[in-house]
């Protein structure tokens, strides 16, 4: 007897999925699979329409076409199993209650819940249990939100800009949480201004832009994509001229002297090296180096902005 093996499952699968605000094209023709295990990253611009993917993955809008699919099955029904939870920018918080009360309340609602004292402790709120959540500070609601979102046994756990307002310890423990969960096999996916956060913590990074997906791939991948290094170096003697001297040299994609230190961006590094003694200039303590994940996605969305300019795309 032959066995057929089950096909993989996908925590979230986007196809061709499109939504509009009026003339507003918040995404467009989005097609994505996420699995489990995966820690995803989301980033894009303002406006880039990460807010919008993560709405529809959670059923709070519904796509004008195209198919949004969590773990097979409608966002909704994925959430009435218990197998999502969220963590969103929006929406107000149960102020008359205490933190207890809020967490045990969302525990008690969970088809698969954790203990209210242990999801408490996770997100840091032990201290803070038996305070009314309107005196909260802006950080400390963020780790209610977390609780919230970690109240039972999700299999994909979905956050809006999570960290901001959370200063540097929780911020750690908080990624250290997630991390655990992505280690059990579940799918985190967090939208993100961060990009240092992103570069640590996913495995995946999508880069979102005018709702298209402009890249996607592992953080080095994405930082390869870019197609450029970074040029540093320090001149002991500055000419008045030196920056646009930089600026009509081949290969640049950003010029920066800030003091003694120059900064370049090239997609030709080697040559820009050699224009740089064939201008006459001695550079000292000389770096060449990938560029950072932030550089990255300036670079690439600004391409992207270019193009568009230019009536390319
Ligand atoms: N309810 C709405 N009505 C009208 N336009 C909307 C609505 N929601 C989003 N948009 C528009 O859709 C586009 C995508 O917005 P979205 O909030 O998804 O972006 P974002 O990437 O999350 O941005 P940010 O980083 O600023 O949070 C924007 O141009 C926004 O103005």
């Amino acid at each position: 007897m032959t066995t057929t093996a089950a096909p993989p499952v996908t925590a979230v699968s986007f196809e061709q999925v499109t939504k509009s605000f009026g003339d507003v094209r918040a995404v467009d023709s989005l097609t994505l699979d996420l699995h489990p295990g995966e820690t995803v990253a989301l980033l894009g611009p303002n406006g880039a329409g990460k807010s919008s993917t993560l709405d529809l993955l959670l059923g709070l809008r519904h796509a004008d076409s195209g198919t949004v699919r969590v773990f097979g099955t409608s966002p909704r029904e994925a959430i009435t199993a218990g197998r999502v939870g969220a963590m969103l920018q929006s929406g107000g918080l149960m102020g008359e209650v205490t933190v207890r009360e809020l967490v045990r309340l969302a525990c008690d609602l969970h088809p698969r819940p954790y203990r209210a004292d242990d999801v408490l402790a996770a997100a840091g709120l032990t201290q803070l249990a038996g305070r009314k959540v309107d005196k909260l500070s802006g950080g400390q609601e963020q780790r209610v939100r977390f609780a919230l979102a970690t109240a039972g046994a999700n299999d994909l756990i979905v956050l809006d800009e999570p960290t901001t307002g959370m200063d540097v310890t929780v911020r750690q423990a908080f990624w250290a949480t997630m991390r655990e969960q992505a280690d059990q096999g579940r799918t985190v996916l967090f939208a993100t201004h961060y990009l240092e956060e992103a570069d640590a913590i996913a495995d995946r990074v999508l880069v979102l832009h005018r709702g298209r997906l402009l890249a996607d791939g592992t953080a080095a991948e994405i930082k390869a994509k870019a197609g450029a290094r970074r040029v540093a170096f320090d001149l002991a003697e500055l000419d008045a001229g030196l920056a646009e001297q930089l600026r009509a040299l081949p290969f640049l994609t950003a010029v920066d002297v800030s003091g003694h230190t120059v900064r370049l961006q090239s997609t030709d590094a080697d040559a820009t090296v050699h224009a740089l003694y064939g201008l006459g200039l001695y550079p000292r303590n000389l770096e060449v180096a990938g560029l950072g994940l932030e550089q990255a996605f300036v670079a690439i969305t600004e391409a992207e902005e270019a193009k568009k300019e230019a009536g390319t795309c």
